[in-house]
């Protein structure tokens, strides 16, 4: 087969407990490997920047790659290929929620007749997360549509929701799916995920080649596993310096997309390395790729290490094989940060790249502050928020809204202690603070929803949002206004009921 000349040199297969297998000659070394620690074979594979990491290679080095290349060419089974060229590709996970899985259902039931069968019921992944705490009949019937479709076709992975009134009685109901994509292990190195969300890109932070696409688009994939693709050119981050504890992955993309515009990385791939990079959570490398779409991009990518095969260790079973850059691959341009340079950030309304320094709007009074979404309302988001109160010992001055993102997040901010509170957990220091309760994970008021859903702007107000878009209307009434921030940022300025800079409470 021509794909397996991508795995030659320095490229590794990843299996059951995370153990490795580089595969200069795949079923060979796989064998001999099986004796070596995990710890010695990621000394060889890890993407560290030492000048003596192999780097993965085509099977001649003549043609290189960028790893977004070097994932479409295995997904495709070709030994080379070029930005721009139109490619059949092979699917690994085709994930769609409520919101656009009704479409897709159509779409594939209309074109591939009332009776087919979907290509490969263990690789759709269908999970309700939209609009579900809503008495809106045709929210609900959207649901109804999916446990309908997951039952006929005996879909494997469908986080369902029936009982509306305590989601803790639904034991296989996830949140907001790009969160439960990671946390439920349907993301893997090297693979290719394509979503009915723009946000999908959230998962490049495992080094899979993760893309939002259309109903049209899903309807297909659903029939056939495969989709034609352009390849993406790609444009370098790098991003070195050490971190200053008052940052977030939040600020290095608000950083990022003002710099670049929201159509700066238009059908671009976007991959970000750097000692930076390196040092961020799973977690915070998910921030950073979320809001790729943000910028126009096709999709975001971190090469996987090992931050990324620890994180997977307990989560999935299946052999993935991640892809690095070649050292001579071509990158249509390079931007470099000193990220020790910078300074928190918001992006003002209405635009995801209305960059401005936090400091700078301290003359903003706020109505209220939401934490949550798939690009702030992970366990870590709310760790970071907790932070802030913790410092500070004050109460918020403005209603402050907490929507964990999933279940699990949920408990974490039950369960997890805070560290340096001296055993607190999230939900304890929120209470202290005078937070609203965390409430059911969804996507929440994020883009709004139905009228009722909690925490929706429904007057025209002032808020500082962990969200992912400000444009008007976004999270409910349209003259409302939205300063997208940092968990730090949206803490420190519920303190103070002003846009406030985190360092007043961090120093
Ligand atoms: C509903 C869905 C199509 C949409 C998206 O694709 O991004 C939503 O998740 C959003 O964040 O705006």
């Amino acid at each position: 087969m021509e794909a397996s000349h991508i795995q030659a040199t320095g490229s590794a297969l990843f299996g059951k407990k995370g153990r490795s297998i580089p595969c200069s000659s795949p079923s060979i070394v796989a064998h001999r490997c099986r004796n070596q620690s995990f710890s010695k074979i990621l000394a060889v594979m890890a993407p560290s920047r030492s000048p003596q990491r192999p780097t993965s290679t085509t099977g001649s080095v003549k043609h290189a790659m960028t790893m977004t290349e070097k994932i479409l060419a295995r997904a495709s089974e070709k030994t080379k290929l070029e930005p721009g060229e139109n490619i059949w590709v092979n699917v690994d996970v085709l994930m769609t929620h409520d919101v656009c899985g009704p479409g897709t259902i159509g779409i594939f039931k209309r074109e591939f007749g009332e009776n087919a069968k979907v290509w490969d019921r263990e690789k759709i992944v269908i999970i309700p997360d939209h609009y579900i705490f809503t008495r809106d009949e045709r929210a609900n019937r959207n649901v109804d549509i999916l446990r309908d479709f997951c039952l006929e076709q005996n879909i494997k992975y469908f986080y369902d929701i029936k009982d509306l009134g305590n989601f803790k009685a639904n034991p296989d109901y996830k949140g907001v799916c790009h969160v439960a994509l990671a946390q439920e292990g349907h993301c893997r190195p090297g693979e290719v995920l394509l979503g009915t969300d723009s946000h999908t890109c959230n998962a490049g932070a495992f080094g899979q080649f993760a893309s939002g696409i259309g109903n049209t688009d899903a309807g297909f994939v659903m029939g056939t596993g495969k989709l034609l693709l352009k390849v993406p050119p790609t444009l370098r981050f790098i991003m070195d310096g050490e971190m200053p504890s008052f940052l977030l992955a939040k600020d290095l993309i608000l950083q990022i997309i003002g710099e670049i515009s929201v159509a700066g990385a238009t059908y671009k791939s976007m991959e970000f390395v750097g000692s930076t990079v390196e040092s961020l959570s799973m977690e915070e490398r998910m921030t950073l790729c979320n809001m790729v779409v943000e910028a126009g991009g096709k999709n975001g990518v971190v090469p996987a290490d090992e931050t990324t095969f620890n994180y997977l260790e307990d989560k999935t079973s299946v052999e993935y094989q991640p892809m690095y850059s070649d050292e001579n691959a071509r990158f249509v341009h390079d931007y470099k940060f000193d990220v020790s340079k910078l300074e928190p950030l918001v992006a003002k309304p209405h635009s995801p790249d209305n960059r401005a320094l936090a400091r700078e709007c301290r003359d903003v009074k706020i109505d209220r502050v939401y934490i949550g979404s798939c690009t702030g309302g992970k366990t870590e988001d709310f760790m970071a928020a907790a932070k802030i109160f913790l410092a500070s010992g004050n109460k918020v001055k403005v209603p402050t809204f907490l929507v964990p993102a999933t279940q699990k997040v949920w408990m974490d901010l039950y369960g997890l202690p805070v560290p340096g509170s001296g055993g607190k957990t999230c939900s304890q220091i929120f209470e202290n603070a005078g937070c609203d309760t965390p409430t059911s994970p969804s996507c929440g008021a994020c883009l709004g929803g139905p009228r009722d859903t909690y925490a929706r702007m429904n007057e025209p107000q002032v808020c500082v949002s962990t969200t992912n878009r400000n444009f008007p209307g976004r999270m409910g009434h349209k003259e409302g206004q939205i300063y997208l921030a940092s968990p730090y940022t949206a803490a420190a300025s519920a303190l103070t009921g002003f846009v406030t800079d985190p360092r007043e409470f961090l120093q």
